[in-house]
């Protein structure tokens, strides 16, 4: 139901029809397919899946080393994060793994009040259980190439509002882009006693890419109705992109953030025949402007009825969020 845009990494110009298509997914349902044309990105991502599970695959004792709770960085285990305080009788049955920008402290951009700083990596195993030297290469490369097709894609936002292609360009100087991987449970998702794969939420910021195995779960919220989002898998380089709050607050409530929540269904009994169900894995990619970017209302979103939201700061808003959902987080 939701269309597919097409982003090409090489080319510089965009095609009228996907501007087109982007507005109006954007306009109807905060959330569309994204099939992004790159060679690098193609044989990246299956790579960083299978990095992903040899990491969750380790012990939880080691695991839990790996965690920084001020920058918000690393590992959080099982059920630490709850994004829907209402309904959920316990955390979202998913662990996570968090890496953003590798700032190390004499650089000029540390600054951890900011959420600016060093990444944790995972050091110091054997080999066998998870080449270390491997698993951050990969996970630097791919979060480098995630941030050149966040730059892409809100390039093609700015044209899909009828503004210039750079507009957004000096609120991305340094962005909060976070790569977050997650790992679901097989717990079966209860919705009557408030168990769920990951809590309804609207995402924060300005766009989230998210890549998926082949594995269902996502749901999104329209028309007063839970619809499942058919999973893309990653093969193709294809993800599904959401908007969050703060694109919905810079259009005046144009563009959608949208509520959506990740149901598991599988438990033991699933179908005994075919081989048991894999635990679904996947990796979203939230980016977001600079720390400082002031959001507020775009002129040209104004209306009639003037702006419909204050202005919020960026990095403060993300922060008020983390505080608000993650038990583990003290900065
Ligand atoms: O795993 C998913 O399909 C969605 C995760 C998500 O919505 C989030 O982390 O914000
Ligand atoms: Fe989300």
């Amino acid at each position: 139901m939701i269309p597919t845009v097409r982003l090409n990494l090489s080319q510089s110009s965009f095609n009228a029809r996907d501007v087109e298509l982007l507005r109006n997914a954007c306009k109807s349902y905060g959330f569309f397919y994204l099939h992004v044309q790159d060679d690098e990105l193609k044989r990246l991502l299956p790579r960083v899946f299978e990095q992903s599970e040899k990491f969750f695959a380790l012990p939880i004792e080691i695991k839990k080393k790996f965690s920084d709770g001020i920058m918000n960085r690393g590992y959080t285990a099982m059920e630490e994060e709850t994004l829907d305080t209402e309904k959920q009788s316990k955390g979202d049955t998913k662990e996570g793994y968090y890496i953003a920008e590798d700032v190390s402290k004499d650089d000029a951009r540390y600054n951890p009040a900011k959420l600016s700083g060093p990444n944790v990596y995972p050091t110091n195993l054997p080999e066998e259980n998870l080449d270390c030297i491997e698993w951050k290469r990969t996970m630097d490369l791919y979060h480098s190439k995630m941030k050149q097709v966040g730059n892409s894609l809100a390039r093609l936002i700015a044209l899909a509002l009828d503004l210039e292609e750079s507009y957004f360009d000096e609120y991305f100087q340094n962005p909060l882009a976070v790569l977050r991987l997650l790992h679901y449970s097989d717990e079966k998702s209860d919705i009557d006693n408030g168990v769920y794969g990951c809590g309804a939420h609207s995402d924060y910021g300005f766009v989230t890419l998210l890549a998926t195995d082949d594995n269902p779960g996502l749901q999104i919220y329209l028309n007063d109705e839970w619809i499942d989002v058919a999973p893309i898998g990653y093969a193709n380089s294809t993800f599904v992109v959401n908007l969050g709050d703060m694109l919905e607050r810079w259009t005046n409530g144009l563009f959608k953030s949208t509520l959506h929540r990740v149901i598991i269904k599988t438990n033991e009994t699933d179908d005994l025949n075919s081989k048991r169900r894999r635990d679904r894995y996947s990796i979203p990619f939230f980016y977001e402007p600079d720390f400082d970017t002031l959001v507020e209302c775009i002129s040209t979103c104004e209306g009639k009825g003037g702006a419909k939201y204050s202005p919020i700061k960026s990095g403060e808003y993300l922060l008020n969020k983390y505080h608000q959902t993650h038990s583990d987080f003290n900065s």
